[in-house]
């Protein structure tokens, strides 16, 4: 269907790249969150006896990792291994990656004299980074390379609440408890978040992803005021880079009520998760936007027939979209199996995207 060796190939002419911006495709491009990673035996190889954070430092390993689901289901995207936390770290702060848990940070942040512990992410920092983006772009020729990072409030929880958490309590507390420190924490994370992807821009990356996994705990008005502009700020750090015009896709879980307002802090692609269909994602965002998702990822466990039906349903109705990139709801699940994935991406190129 499409030649991911073909060395001469502009990757900002990719299909990916043109649905992102509302362009006609031949057919609906397909990538996924989380498609690196434990779903696949030959990660869970070089991972051995590798921490996930050395690994996402280690160029070789990053490299080799982000091509691993090129390489094996012909994705039309590669996403950068990394982790949303990887620039906290480089900036200094102290946390984990904890097999099966998550971001675990050793001292959670709450109160102003923490921020002291938050200096701004300098591209000095992060050298690995730029070496890493340059290896895969070099490797991917014309498919695109997808960057990424956290969204300052997903970012804020981790650091407040010290790790993974259901209900976001602590994080709420300061946030309303104390707004002008939640602004000046958010304001900070914008800042990381944004040089993060700046990054990665620079380097060679066709697109980037603002991840805002948890966002969708917060109701609409108080997104609008406590978070958005700090979105729009990490979001908009990619923009006045010399030549280099990458699209801008913003993604979280749960958000079917912010998904207009999520899409108005800069996005050009506007992530569903599966709990809101296509076409109600269309309608709430006024169809401006491209849209990305949004299959289940528990589908990948049903039977082929219900399953392809499903995939069929989610190209029908991205073609009444402005655009459409073919994902799951959220990241591919450890225990897939990976070729149940391949086949995914076999049957969604398989369809016309008009
Ligand atoms: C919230 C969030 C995190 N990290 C990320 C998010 C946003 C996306 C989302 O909503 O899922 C983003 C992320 N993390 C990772 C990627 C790599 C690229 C890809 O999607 O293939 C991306 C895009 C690698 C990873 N990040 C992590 C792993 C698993 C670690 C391992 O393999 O040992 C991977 C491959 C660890 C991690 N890091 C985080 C979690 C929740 C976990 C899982 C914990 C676990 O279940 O073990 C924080």
């Amino acid at each position: 269907m499409h030649d991911v060796t073909e060395v001469n190939a502009d990757p900002r002419n990719s299909v990916l790249i043109k649905a992102a911006r509302g362009e006609e495709v031949p057919y609906t491009p397909v990538w996924f969150m989380r498609q690196a990673g434990r779903s696949l035996p030959e990660y869970r190889k070089v991972r051995e006896g590798v921490g996930m954070l050395e690994s996402c430092r280690r160029p070789d390993l990053v490299t080799e990792i982000t091509l691993q689901p090129v390489r094996r289901h012909d994705v039309d995207a590669a996403i950068f291994f990394s982790d949303i936390v990887v620039p906290l770290a480089a900036a200094g702060v102290d946390l984990d990656i904890v097999a099966g848990v998550g971001p675990v940070v050793a001292q959670p942040f709450r109160t102003r004299a923490d921020l002291a512990r938050l200096p701004e992410l300098t591209p000095d920092m992060v050298t690995d980074i730029t070496e890493s983006v340059q290896l895969i772009t070099a490797e991917l020729g014309g498919t695109p390379l997808i960057g990424f990072a956290g969204a300052p409030f997903t970012l804020a929880s981790y650091l407040i609440e010290g790790g993974p958490s259901k209900n976001h309590e602590n994080t709420k507390a300061l946030m309303y408890g104390d707004p002008q420190l939640w602004k000046d924490l958010c304001a900070r994370l914008a800042q990381i978040s944004g040089a993060f992807l700046r990054v990665q821009a620079a380097a060679g990356a066709s697109a980037i992803q603002l991840f805002d996994s948890w966002v969708g705990n917060l109701p609409l008005d108080d997104y609008r005021r406590f978070v958005q502009p700090h979105s729009r700020t990490a979001l908009a750090a990619v923009d006045d880079l010399p030549g280099i015009d990458v699209p801008k896709i913003h993604f979280g879980v749960g958000t079917g009520e912010l998904l207009g307002a999520m899409g108005e802090a800069g996005a050009d692609v506007v992530g569903v998760d599966f709990r809101v269909s296509l076409d109600a994602a269309r309608e709430r965002t006024g169809n401006q936007y491209a849209l990305q998702g949004n299959l289940d990822p528990a589908l990948l466990f049903a039977p082929w027939e219900p399953l392809a039906a499903r995939v069929d349903e989610i190209v029908a109705a991205g073609r009444r979209a402005k655009g459409h990139i073919f994902n799951l709801g959220h990241g591919v699940l450890p225990s897939t199996d990976p070729d149940v994935v391949t086949r995914v991406v076999e049957r969604v190129h398989s369809l016309s995207a008009r």
